[in-house]
């Protein structure tokens, strides 16, 4: 294309990380001076041209003769797409289907009751709602792609040398969608996560965190505070979505470094 590559300073793998972060944090970004601000501008510049490429080749798209890679890229949006209709809105997991939001209430008030709130030593009792929030993880793969890691020796896989120095991407996604580990994975389903018995299933393939020396230190906090905001919201509310549950679309609005969730409001009605 035409567009003066803006990137080419910069490896690609820290213009994805800028990317990201500008969408996540831009309110408080926006506010400081530095060089990050000129990367906000090409930032923009870049999307205007993707958009701009995006709508000519939509325009002339044959999905039988594809012409290059966007056409290619588009024709299976279109199919993915298509195939996900199928795939029952879950409406981020809590309304909808019914007896999800109910076992786990009903869960909560048999362990903890409504008189305190509920605490971490709760969890071992309270296998589904531990598979709920291990399966919100494994489904909406909020990392898909972990950081970028360099092979700091040559490196024999499978048939490929990957040699010393190269930047690998570990896709987490492969193993949270794993078809033999989780069937259906691309369906919501706290059973991937529960023995027939209902007790509590560990699965190696749920690693959200990552894996190995750097996996993400923040893992225990995070996934207590998960579970303690989740079990006291649903302890006293039940979550309503404001408009009908099939008009939600859980597509993520960004997907790359992160699966950055749709934004939408939902009422909070007391129990
Ligand atoms: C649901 C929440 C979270 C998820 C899914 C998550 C996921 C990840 C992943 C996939 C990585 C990359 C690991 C790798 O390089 O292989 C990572 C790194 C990291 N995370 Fe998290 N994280 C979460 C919450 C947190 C929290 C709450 C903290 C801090 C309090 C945190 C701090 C970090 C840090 C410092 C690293 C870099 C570690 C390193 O490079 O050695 N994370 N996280």
């Amino acid at each position: 294309g035409d567009i003066q590559d803006p990137p080419g300073r910069l490896p690609v793998t820290l213009l994805f990380l800028s990317f990201q972060l500008y969408q996540m944090f831009s309110y408080i970004l926006d506010y400081l001076p530095g060089p990050h601000n000129n990367l906000f501008i090409e930032t923009d510049a870049i999307k205007a041209f993707v958009a701009e490429e995006v709508k000519l080749h939509q325009a002339s798209l044959d999905p039988s003769a594809p012409q290059d890679f966007i056409d290619c890229f588009l024709s299976k949006m279109q199919e993915v797409r298509r195939h996900n209709i199928n795939v029952p809105i879950i409406t981020n997991l809590l309304w909808n289907p019914r007896d999800l939001r109910t076992k786990v209430q009903e869960e909560i008030d048999r362990v903890v009751g409504r008189s305190r709130r509920p605490c971490v030593a709760d969890r071992t009792q309270m296998p589904y709602t531990d598979a709920v929030v291990h399966e919100i993880q494994r489904f909406i793969t909020l990392i898909p792609m972990s950081l970028p890691h360099a092979v700091t020796k040559d490196v024999h896989f499978r048939d490929y040398v990957i040699p010393k120095g190269t930047t690998v991407f570990p896709l987490l996604s492969t193993a949270l969608y794993d078809s033999k580990e989780f069937p259906n994975p691309t369906e919501f389903n706290p059973g991937h996560f529960l023995n027939q018995n209902g007790t509590f299933r560990k699965s190696e393939f749920f690693i959200p965190f990552s894996a190995g020396k750097r996996i993400c230190p923040g893992e225990g906090l995070a996934r207590m505070e998960i579970f303690l905001f989740l079990t006291a919201i649903l302890q006293n509310f039940t979550l309503k979505p404001v408009v009908s549950p099939e008009e939600l679309s859980i597509t993520p609005t960004l997907s790359g470094t992160g699966n950055v969730p749709p934004y939408y409001q939902l009422c909070a009605i007391p129990r």
